[in-house]
């Protein structure tokens, strides 16, 4: 195994003593090499499921565990540091940053910790994977939303994540670039990267080992037919 959430609870609070429970009692198991869908509704709960497994939402009722080990006894270094090289997050809105090139973009989270010359030789390297060479100069207005995707994928998978998260990969993109960011997923999954992905495309949905579905807060495993 190598994720597992138990139990998880998150309450927002919005506006004057208004409660939201944007999850209630969610479990979730998750193994090496799973490809695993979660479809439902818009304000259901599931970009707060991502955030909550990749230790970016910290204020959470019951346990996650990575590797056998509970987000609560990290020490906040040691989230970080797991963040970092362990989960890779594609978010929805993409999260690039404007006034920088593609080159940046993609080392811009590890900047600070990694030796300079060798994160830009790893960056260049995953660039070209995704066949973004040409454009390693572009700023993001530049890019089409498939580069853009291209670039939050290079960016996510800098330093070879165990598990990689993406919200909704092709919700913006039209149809060719909706397959090729898939296949680009297929080929990461078949080499052993577990991938957990939110969509609202019910053809997508299927394409993984296992399927949910998450309504008001609550995840449900959907039974093949
Ligand atoms: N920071 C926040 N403060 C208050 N309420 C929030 C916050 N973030 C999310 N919510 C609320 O929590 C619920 C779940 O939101 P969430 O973004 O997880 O849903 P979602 O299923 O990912 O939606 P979408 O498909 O539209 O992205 C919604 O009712 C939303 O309004």
């Amino acid at each position: 195994m190598l994720m597992e959430a138990k139990g998880i609870q998150v309450t927002y609070e919005q506006g004057k003593n208004q409660q939201i429970f944007a999850l209630s009692n969610v479990d979730l198991v998750i193994n090496k090499q799973d490809w695993i869908s979660i479809l439902g509704p818009s304000g259901s709960g599931k970009t707060t499921l991502l955030n909550v497994l990749a230790g970016l939402h910290t204020r959470f009722e019951g346990t996650v565990e990575f590797n056998g080990k509970k987000y609560s006894d990290f020490t906040k270094e040691e989230l970080q540091h797991m963040r970092r090289n362990k989960i890779g997050y594609i978010f929805q809105d993409y999260r690039l940053f404007d006034q920088y090139t593609v080159l940046e973009n993609v080392m811009m989270p590890y900047w600070p910790y990694e030796n300079k010359l060798h994160l830009k030789s790893k960056a260049k390297e995953i660039i070209g994977h995704l066949g973004l060479t040409e454009r390693i100069d572009a700023l993001p207005n530049e890019l089409s939303g498939g580069e853009k995707q291209r670039t939050a994928i290079a960016r996510a998978l800098l330093n070879e994540p165990d598990v990689l998260l993406c919200d909704e990969p092709t919700g913006n993109l039209d149809e060719d670039n909706r397959d090729h960011i898939l296949e680009i997923l297929k080929t990461l999954n078949e080499q052993g990267i577990t991938i957990l992905l939110v969509t609202h495309d019910p053809l997508v949905g299927k394409l993984g080992n296992r399927e949910y579905y998450m309504r008001d807060g609550r995840l449900q495993e959907v039974q093949p037919t």
